[in-house]
């Protein structure tokens, strides 16, 4: 768990992965974002889709930022040979990270089995990349979430993650749910699509026990979280003075 009082500020940028994931985005965009996440030192730095791994490649180059893609991005209803066969051409052009997309319309259908399908064909493609599973937990209800969470866990992914960031958010609440539901499992967890994306929300959710956060606002909030860590001050928290 983040410790702001004795992390090494290098540190701090591996509990992010930075993305530009917006449809609109310019080879611009993404290397300039790419730039910002070798800046922050963050985990990886993600796409919306593997086309642009080439690019990523090149900008994140020994920089110990991963090159990673989403796939199924954001929708996640594409079939599961679909989903494999993207996965495959991810790992072939050089992706070190891999987001993909639960169907969760067909888990919501009671079609487990299509859902065990595509993260097993996910995980077997993606070999020897760090498997992330996005379920977009606003749509789902707690049971649905523990369901979902077990096919991940049966699939073998190295994270469980709450959201693309493209739709409904994500709570503290559902979170909770994601979190125990992996629990023991040896299973990690990243959220991402929680709205506002400020430092205080991430913070919050680190210190609940998020392994990683999914975010857009790299800059933005780990310099909040950096000046916090120099200062020892937490935005918003009052002191026993103040609460007197
Ligand atoms: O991993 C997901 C994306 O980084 C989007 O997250 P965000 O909506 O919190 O910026």
């Amino acid at each position: 768990m983040l410790d702001l009082a004795t992390i090494d500020p290098r540190s701090l940028g591996k509990y992010f992965d930075h993305s530009v994931l917006f449809k609109w985005a310019t080879e611009s965009d993404i290397r300039s974002g790419c730039k910002q996440a070798v800046a922050y030192n963050c985990a990886a730095f993600y796409a919306s889709s593997p086309h642009w791994l080439p690019v990523i490649i090149e900008e994140v180059a020994g920089s110990g930022v991963h090159a990673a893609a989403a796939i199924s991005f954001p929708g996640g209803t594409a079939d599961w040979r679909t989903k494999a066969a993207e996965t495959r051409h991810a790992v072939e052009a050089g992706a070190e990270e891999l987001d993909i997309v639960m169907n969760i319309g067909a888990l919501l259908s009671g079609d487990v089995r299509t859902v065990q399908q595509e993260l097993k064909a996910f995980v077997e493609e993606a070999g020897s990349c760090v498997t992330k599973v996005i379920l977009e937990v606003a749509y789902l209800e707690d049971d649905d979430i523990r369901r979902a969470a077990d096919a991940v866990v049966e699939a073998g992914a190295v994270y469980i993650k709450t959201s693309t960031g493209s739709y409904d958010g994500c709570d503290l609440h559902k979170f909770t749910v994601m979190r125990d539901a992996v629990a023991g499992t040896g299973v990690k967890s990243k959220v991402a699509g929680v709205q506002p994306p400020r430092p205080q929300n991430a913070y919050g959710f680190l210190l609940a026990g998020a392994d990683l956060i999914g975010t857009r606002a790299v800059p933005e909030i780990i310099d909040a979280l950096d000046e916090m860590r120099r200062t020892g001050v937490i935005p918003g928290a009052r002191t026993p003075a103040a609460q007197a």
